[in-house]
């Protein structure tokens, strides 16, 4: 599908007036700055077979196999039959009420049982019309494995429905229409922002109790629910599209029970193996600072990387690269460190532009190794917010094969095979005297939906740093199994 195709068919949506700014509400009752008319497509056939053509398109790249199609009343339903007579593709309709006299059947059309229905959406938010539609046929007899929407919110419609089971394919995503539309100058920067901001602050499917006692929307009407669906991390793990390294974490994380990583933020080689001995059954990850060990040598990363196997753990060396392709390559595997040698993780500041994981992929992906992208920072007036995180979050989706991950505030994309990692956390929020801010396990985990707490001081002002790394262990893993709607007591394990 090219871009150009997307890109003026969006201004094309734009002209007739089916992407609305202001506020507006939504099915849900929540309110909204921008607001998706598709209705309109009926006046304007040559726009309806456009979007058709760009539907068909998007199945016939995924390669779906499927029997019939159905399209999601009302507004999906001429979309697909367009496709259905110009494919002569078998269709199917859903009726939304059930006749009171005939057959009073849900499911009109020729079927059989265990044939495969494909959905064909025209926007999506937190999923729930598909889920509807797909109920209907699974009632049937029929499988639903696939849909197409044209227009997805980016608001967890994506999460909500892999966790049903259902693979959603998306034609145009809201970043995208934000990026062209204001590229085009059909909108200015403030309103830009101002959208992005509520996306990524109204995650259906991530926060869906986060504002549970906000006042403008109904408690009733909000999808709670949802937060059921959230995948575990041994789901994660199972991803067909994860990399075998945030899979390797994510497999760490349900076996140990951990979504701690301890910062080992200490001036000793010595007193850095100890923490890692004593601590390493507690921990799913161990943050260095290589450059302020005062006695690093090669056999302390030998001693390192021993114990990691020993007690199942991954080394994230917290170097920040953010230099030129060709500098960060000699940075990460020369020098004194020769980091990429012992360090399974390592992160980037996304300043220098694609390059700087471009040179750092060049010496990590033959060994097997990830890159987590910093996109926010736990720090007072860090400038990594907005535009700046969204551009972050794109160029890791562009380098996915060696890009495993955020460092984070809060979580930042629908992508699960995406890991959020999250510093400046203790057991009590507030902060330090240069800047630090500390939030808790359960406001980072539950409410923020981010996967690792980070944590540094917490552990190690500790008088028993063994015993305040099994409490943030414990915080952080009981904040993680009510996230999944269980309490620990529910955790046969635990
Ligand atoms: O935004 C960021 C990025 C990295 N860090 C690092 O995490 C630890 C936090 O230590 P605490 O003692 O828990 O404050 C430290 O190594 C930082 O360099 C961060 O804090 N914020």
């Amino acid at each position: 599908m090219a871009n150009a195709s997307i890109d003026s068919l969006i201004l094309k949506l734009h002209d007739v007036n089916a992407v609305k700014f202001g506020e507006y509400k939504m099915k849900s009752g929540m309110m909204t700055p921008i607001y998706f008319d598709l209705r309109v497509f009926v006046s304007y056939p040559a726009l309806m077979n456009e979007v058709s053509s760009l539907i068909y398109q998007r199945v016939q790249k995924e390669g779906l196999q499927f029997d019939s199609l159905c399209g999601v009343p009302y507004t999906a339903l001429p979309l697909a039959t367009i496709i259905s007579s110009r494919h002569e593709l078998p269709m199917l309709i859903r009726r939304k009420e059930t006749k009171d006299y005939g057959t009073k059947r849900l499911v009109e059309g020729s079927f059989r049982e265990g044939d495969t229905c494909l959905i064909i959406e025209d926007t999506v938010t937190t999923g729930s019309s598909i889920l509807e539609t797909a109920e209907v046929l699974y009632k049937e007899g029929l499988k639903v494995t696939d849909a197409i929407v044209l227009m997805d919110r980016e608001q967890g419609g994506v999460d909500m429905l892999a966790s049903r089971g259902i693979r959603l394919h998306p034609v145009i995503s809201m970043f995208k229409l934000l990026d062209v539309l204001l590229e085009a100058k059909r909108i200015d920067a403030q309103t830009d922002e101002s959208v992005r901001k509520f996306i990524r602050d109204n995650n259906t499917f991530r926060y869906s109790c986060e504002n549970k006692n906000s006042s403008d929307v109904p408690a009733t009407k909000k999808p709670c629910l949802e937060q059921n669906l959230e995948l575990s991390y041994a789901d994660r793990a199972k991803l067909p599209k994860i990399h075998p390294l945030a899979s390797e974490l994510l497999q760490i994380m349900e076996k140990k029970q951990s979504n701690l990583c301890v910062s080992a933020d200490v001036t000793s080689s010595e007193e850095l193996l100890q923490l890692a001995d004593c601590l390493g059954p507690k921990i799913c990850m161990l943050k260095t600072h290589v450059d302020i060990l005062e006695d690093y040598t090669a056999a302390f990363s030998e001693k390192l990387q021993a114990l990691a196997k020993k007690h199942n753990f991954l080394i994230f060396e917290d170097r920040k690269f953010a230099d030129i392709g060709n500098t960060v390559k000699h940075q990460y595997e020369g020098g004194l460190y020769q980091i990429s040698s012992w360090s399974h993780i390592v992160n980037a500041h996304a300043v220098p532009g694609p390059g700087v994981l471009k040179g750092l992929s060049a010496v990590g992906k033959p060994l097997g190794r990830g890159c987590l992208l910093i996109a926010q920072m736990s720090s007072q007036g860090s400038l990594a917010t907005g535009e700046y995180t969204s551009a972050v979050l794109k160029m890791a989706e562009e380098q996915s094969d060696f890009v495993i991950g955020f460092i984070c505030v809060s979580k930042l994309t629908k992508r699960p095979e995406f890991i959020h990692m999250t510093p400046g956390v203790q057991l009590h929020a507030g902060g330090d005297v240069l800047g630090q801010q500390y939030t808790t396990p359960e406001d980072v985990i539950y409410s923020k939906g981010s996967d690792v707490i980070i944590v540094g001081r917490g552990v190690l002002e500790a008088s028993d740093r063994l015993t305040a790394a099994e409490a943030y262990r414990k915080s952080g893993w009981d904040a993680y199994r009510k996230r999944l709607g269980q309490s620990s007591q529910q955790d046969p394990r635990t």
